[in-house]
């Protein structure tokens, strides 16, 4: 699998983990804006956030404080709910990543069930791409999913890779190389439908180089793995050299 490409590769920081340690003592410290700021001044192409519906990490205040705390694109990622879709009308940020949740899950485990739900989520996505934001679904790498995406009126999908880094992580090297084939080409079918191709979710240091390789993604988010390295290396650290090993990756 030969990821040569020239496409640039953006990094979108995702700074929900930060709010996770702020939330465990409740209070203001750490910041997740002042967080999201240090990852503009490191490089960082945009800013994700995940309000929950339990609101664990990112709380309602924090999308106005992000938002005008750095002039980076912001990538609000939420529930397909009528709550959610009335905070995102009222921001209107830049990107609306759609995911799936359940409230009894640690992290966001699979991917959206787009084929399932094509007429509600046709519908749910109108009025965002509307008020001016990309809309984005968080799926599994599945030919059915990405086929989904396109009809429902998407203009990107973001790919869960959790499940490779899972692969990876445990020293499975056939599940993870299958894992990744599917991922070359779940991201190759949706550029072929005109789908934006963005990818995330548990990656680090050990397993983002042949993610990043892959041709069509033009943008990953990372989030979980740069705030806990930021305790040992700093936050501007470990964007940067993220940086660093995506841009080797694709050369
Ligand atoms: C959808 C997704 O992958 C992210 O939002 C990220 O994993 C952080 O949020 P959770 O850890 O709450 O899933
Ligand atoms: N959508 C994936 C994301 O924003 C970051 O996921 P993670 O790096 O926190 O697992």
């Amino acid at each position: 699998m030969n990821g040569r490409t020239d496409r640039p590769l953006r990094l979108g920081v995702n700074i929900d983990h930060v709010a996770t340690l702020r939330n465990a003592r409740g209070g203001r410290d750490p910041d997740p804006a002042r967080a999201a700021r240090l990852a503009q001044q490191a490089g960082a192409d945009g800013i994700t956030l995940h309000l929950r519906e339990d609101r664990r990490h990112i709380v309602d205040a924090d999308v106005p404080a992000v938002m005008a705390a750095v002039t980076l694109p912001i990538n609000l990622e939420m529930a397909a709910t009528a709550e959610m879709q009335a905070i995102a009308l009222a921001h209107k940020p830049h990107a609306v990543c759609i995911v799936p949740e359940r409230r009894e899950e640690r992290t966001t485990e699979g991917g959206l069930d787009v084929a399932a739900d094509v007429d509600r989520l046709h519908d749910f996505i109108a009025p965002l791409r509307a008020a001016g934001s990309r809309v984005s679904l968080f799926i599994a790498p599945d030919e059915a999913q990405v086929e989904a995406a396109a009809r429902v009126g998407a203009q990107v999908v973001e790919l869960h890779v959790g499940a490779y880094c899972e692969y990876c992580a445990d020293g499975d090297d056939a599940a993870c190389d299958a894992e990744l084939r599917r991922l070359f080409t779940a991201s190759a079918l949706a550029h072929e439908l005109g789908l934006e191709v963005h990818a995330g979710h548990g990656l680090n240091f050990s397993n983002v180089g042949p993610i990043a390789a892959i041709p069509e993604l033009v943008e990953l988010n990372i989030g979980h793995f740069l705030v806990g390295e930021a305790v040992f290396i700093g936050l501007d650290a470990a964007i940067r050299e993220m940086r660093r090993q995506m841009t080797q990756a694709r050369m």
